[in-house]
């Protein structure tokens, strides 16, 4: 039996409550599998779309006189019971049509952070729609928004990442998984808080998810971080004609191709540090990167990028 981390992606759950749900409905069915097969599973999810048109909804809303400004992270807290409630529901769906007991539940999880990483300075995680170049020139201009062009998509707001330190809730989530449940935690990398005088307190930033479900792996001391996103695989010379697949990446090799910019720094590239970050915290762990929709197929060794060490591939 592993105890395995699977983290979703935001960008991969769709547009919509249905869209999502729907996603999210077809991933539990391949998530309850790895439970059946005798698997411990522990879940995380993004909320780069989410936390991005959550804001923006409220922040509509104070323009028009409804409510005061929403902080972001007030923002992330709501993605995170909007995108667990969907988990939540498929996971016990799906677990009670294969006659299972197991409960379900998803965690507010806080995750804290350095008050002086330097990422407060310079925006660099991308959240809510992809615009144009001159849509996005436009908002700028009105708002101050800073925006980057996002791995061929389009332009996306960024707002500050930084770095997660550690988990607030790690003690209940892992009373949680002790007692059998199945445990949704570090929704959108975590609601990000500094320590301060009187206790922690939120601050303005959206934590990556894969680093943080890289740090939940590790501190939960998984044998496997299987990170959700769009794509099957991880390719080199991406969206290129000479694109390539990658079916196995080593350590140096992923540290190699991090040096010749294979990865578009805000979407692959954090997913990869993660990864690596994961593999090398412990013997014999290993991570996987492969798309919602194709699980199972990864999981058959047919499609997905599988990151280890390089002795665990030998
Ligand atoms: N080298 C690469 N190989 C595969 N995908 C890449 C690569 N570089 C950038 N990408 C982009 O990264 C995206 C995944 O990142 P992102 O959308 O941020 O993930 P998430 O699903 O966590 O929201 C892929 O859908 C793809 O568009
Ligand atoms: N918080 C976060 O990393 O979200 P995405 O997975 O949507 O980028």
């Amino acid at each position: 039996m592993a105890k395995i981390v699977v983290a979703l992606g935001g960008n991969a759950l769709g547009n919509s409550p249905s869209e999502q749900l729907n996603l999210v409905k077809s991933t539990a069915a391949s998530l309850v599998n790895l439970i059946t097969l005798g698997h411990q599973i522990v879940i995380s999810h993004g909320n780069g779309p989410q936390v991005g048109a959550i804001n923006l909804g409220m922040n509509f809303a104070a323009e028009h006189g409804q409510n005061a400004a929403f902080p972001l992270p007030e923002c992330g807290a709501m993605s995170q019971g909007y995108i667990g409630y969907h988990l939540q529901q498929s996971l016990e769906n799906e677990l009670r049509a294969q006659q299972m007991k197991q409960q379900v539940v998803s965690l507010v999880t806080q995750v804290v952070v350095d008050s002086q990483d330097p990422a407060f300075m310079k925006p660099t995680k991308p959240v809510g729609a992809f615009y144009s170049q001159q849509q996005s020139q436009k908002i700028a201009a009105d708002k101050g928004y800073t925006f980057i062009e996002d791995a061929g998509r389009g332009y996306r707001q960024v707002v500050a990442s930084p770095i997660p330190q550690s988990i607030v809730e790690l003690n209940s989530i892992n009373q949680l998984i002790e007692s059998g449940a199945v445990v949704i935690a570090c929704g959108g990398g975590g609601i990000p808080v500094v320590q301060q005088d009187n206790g922690w307190q939120g601050v303005p930033a959206v934590i990556d998810k894969d680093r943080s479900s890289a740090l939940l792996a590790a501190n939960l001391k998984a044998d496997q971080l299987i990170i959700l996103t769009a794509v099957d695989q991880v390719y080199l010379n991406y969206n290129q004609p000479n694109q390539q697949a990658l079916s196995q990446l080593t350590v140096s090799q992923a540290q190699q191709y991090i040096q010749e910019k294979q990865f578009a720094p805000g979407s692959m590239l954090p997913k990869i540090e993660a990864c690596l970050d994961f593999v090398q915290s412990g013997p014999h762990r290993t991570a996987l990167i492969t798309s919602l929709a194709h699980l199972d197929k990864a999981l058959a060794h047919q499609t997905g990028t599988i990151l280890q060490q390089e002795e665990t591939q030998k």
